[in-house]
């Protein structure tokens, strides 16, 4: 895992000696910072999926801490480049605690905002330019050289640690969240991972980097201003190198830089005198040409292109394994009336302006059981649920599980306490083997990776998907998808499980199978509460419904009942329909 990293940094370092032009020799050294300013903008934006637009913020931030440092309290930048990071991690924090309130174009828009700030600031402070005194007597306390080479065999080992970081990261209990994160935000939570926390984490982090690498930058130019560190071009700059070479890869920044920045660089010397800003040509005509041939960067699409080659051989065009066999179901008791209470809905209203989604909604399920929460369209079933899964705060009502109130606690708070949620609409990696896209799951019981690898494959071959653990999930049909997602809850080893319309879209063999897969995991003793709006699966498999209409509670019953109670036939197909049943 790591040798490719360490070839790749002894051969620069190798061909670095033979370069001896002092202006390739600073191109050389600014491949490997651009390349870790790229990786840092892919530990936030890449792994989490929330793209930073304004990534020169931690870049400007950094450089100014360490000239600022230097010029006015004398401050080498051996001490002043960590100084740098924390700086950017700090303000990665300041940032990331208001701007993560926003989701998705917002979040990036927003970003941009913070480092044209910053360039206004600093040159209302009047910081317009910052030079760094050159102290040739003391270069080595000053970090200042003469012989270029020492820059790149600094600017290289920063790389490597960086990518070795990050590679070993990507595989952590750490990493596997922010996948889920990037997977799915909602999903995640519901899965035990305390999505904002994290987030904050890794913004502290992703700013860190960029705060050290903009200090190092400083030194290597020794002039600072702020359109040079906080200016456009750099948070693009950080977002094209990542993005030309591969999003979400130790590799793509990497790629990115290497292609980029000599090309940048060399054009710039050729023609920058007559065409000023031919960098910003580069970069631009870089996101084009990606966006047009390779959607994911060069990375990936070598990647794809070497799978498709290897997939074309004969031997490995075998038929996908088929299911497993599922052990028998063990004998299933429905508890009785009498069975003790795992969640108790007490008048749970929630309203959005003026529609009442949820109103006065009070219901019960034993433990062991197998509950149907039903309902026609927009009748409420899914406000219900992510009140009880804490994705929405009631206006009015509690939720008690085992008795304690849990109301409106965080969704990652009750996964905790055992509760387990699938998602209607399945948003897998396409890319990843299917342990890899459960394991998320895992976080809330594992102690470690190798746990958290055993339940990821325990839940696996619960839901009799064992045959196809490594394959890749972006080969699955949309039933094995459904039962992947069941896995991803299940890893959890939830208590209670809450399944989001589990049958949409199945066959009638798949919804066989799958009413299989839960009458198993209820005989092992999960309750399960399963939300649909059609009955004709659920009759077979539920111990008792409750219906909902218009966000209310219109019936409660046993299967039996329900499906010969005229009003709940009347709310699902109408007046006349209603009125044959009750003649
Ligand atoms: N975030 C929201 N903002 C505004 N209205 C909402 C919101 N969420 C739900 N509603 C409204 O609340 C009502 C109940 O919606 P809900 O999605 O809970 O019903 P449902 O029974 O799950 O429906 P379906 O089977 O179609 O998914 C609907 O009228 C819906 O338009």
């Amino acid at each position: 895992m790591l040798l490719p990293i360490l070839l790749f940094c002894a051969g620069y370092a190798v061909l670095s000696l033979f370069v001896t032009n002092s202006y390739h020799q600073l191109t050389l050294v600014l491949v490997p910072i651009w390349a870790i300013f790229g990786l840092s903008w892919n530990l936030l934006s890449g792994m989490t999926g929330l793209i930073s637009f304004g990534h020169a913020a931690f870049f400007g931030l950094g450089a100014y801490t360490v000239a600022l440092c230097f010029v006015q309290y004398g401050l080498t930048p051996w001490l002043g480049i960590p100084l740098a990071g924390l700086v950017g991690g700090i303000s990665g924090l300041l940032i990331g605690l208001p701007t993560f309130r926003l989701r998705g174009h917002y979040f990036a828009l927003a970003m941009l905002a913070y480092p044209l700030a910053l360039l206004n600031i600093f040159l209302w402070l009047g910081h317009q330019e910052v030079s760094l005194p050159l102290i040739r007597e003391r270069g080595w306390a000053f970090l200042q050289f003469t012989d270029y080479r020492i820059y790149i065999y600094l600017a290289l080992g920063l790389l490597f640690a960086a990518m070795v970081a990050m590679r070993l990261m990507e595989r952590s209990r750490y990493g596997m969240a922010l996948t889920a994160i990037k997977q799915n935000e909602a999903a995640a939570e519901a899965v035990g991972i305390d999505t904002r926390r994290l987030k904050l984490v890794t913004i502290a982090l992703s700013g860190a980097l960029a705060g050290a690498i903009g200090g190092f930058h400083a030194v290597i130019l020794l002039v600072v201003t702020p359109e040079a560190v906080f200016g456009m071009l750099i948070s693009a700059q950080a977002l094209t190198v990542a993005m030309f070479g591969g999003v979400g890869t130790v590799w793509g920044p990497v790629i990115g830089a290497l292609v980029l920045i000599p090309l940048g660089e060399t054009l710039h010397a050729q023609f920058g005198a007559v065409i000023p800003g031919i960098q910003g040509v580069v970069f631009g005509t870089a996101i084009i040409v990606v966006i047009l041939l390779a959607p994911e960067g060069i990375y990936w699409k070598i990647a794809d292109l070497r799978r498709r080659r290897v997939a074309a051989a004969p031997a490995v065009e075998a038929a996908p394994p088929a299911p497993d066999s599922l052990p028998p179901v063990a004998p299933r008791q429905a508890p009785g009336p009498d069975a003790p209470a795992i969640l108790r809905v007490e008048g749970l209203s929630r309203s959005f302006g003026g529609v009442r989604a949820v109103q006065d909604v009070s219901f019960t399920v034993r433990a062991g059981e197998i509950l149907g929460l039903i309902g026609p369209n927009g009748a409420g079933k899914t406000t219900a649920f992510n009140l009880l899964n804490g994705f929405v705060r009631p206006d009015a009502g509690r939720v008690l599980l085992d008795g304690r109130d849990v109301t409106g606690l965080q969704p990652n708070r009750l996964c905790r306490l055992g509760v387990g949620r699938t998602f209607q609409v399945v948003r897998p990696f396409a890319r990843m083997s299917v342990a890899d896209n459960v394991m998320s799951g895992a976080e809330v019981q594992a102690r470690d990776i190798g746990e958290a690898r055993a339940l990821t494959r325990e839940a696996i071959t619960r839901v009799g998907l064992g045959a196809r653990i490594d394959d890749r999930a972006g080969t699955l049909s949309n039933f094995d998808l459904r039962l992947m997602e069941l896995a991803r809850a299940l890893a959890g080893r939830p208590r209670l499980l809450l399944l989001d319309e589990t049958f949409a879209g199945l066959g009638a063999p798949e919804v066989e199978r799958l009413l299989e897969v839960i009458r198993r995991v209820a005989a092992e003793g999960v309750t399960v509460v399963i939300i649909e709006h059609t009955l004709h699966a659920m009759v077979r498999l539920v111990d008792r419904f409750v219906v909902l209409d218009h966000g209310a509670v219109l019936a409660e019953g046993l299967p039996a009942e329900i499906t010969g109670n005229p009003k709940v036939i009347e709310a699902y197909l109408g007046t006349k329909w209603g009125a044959r049943a009750r003649n």
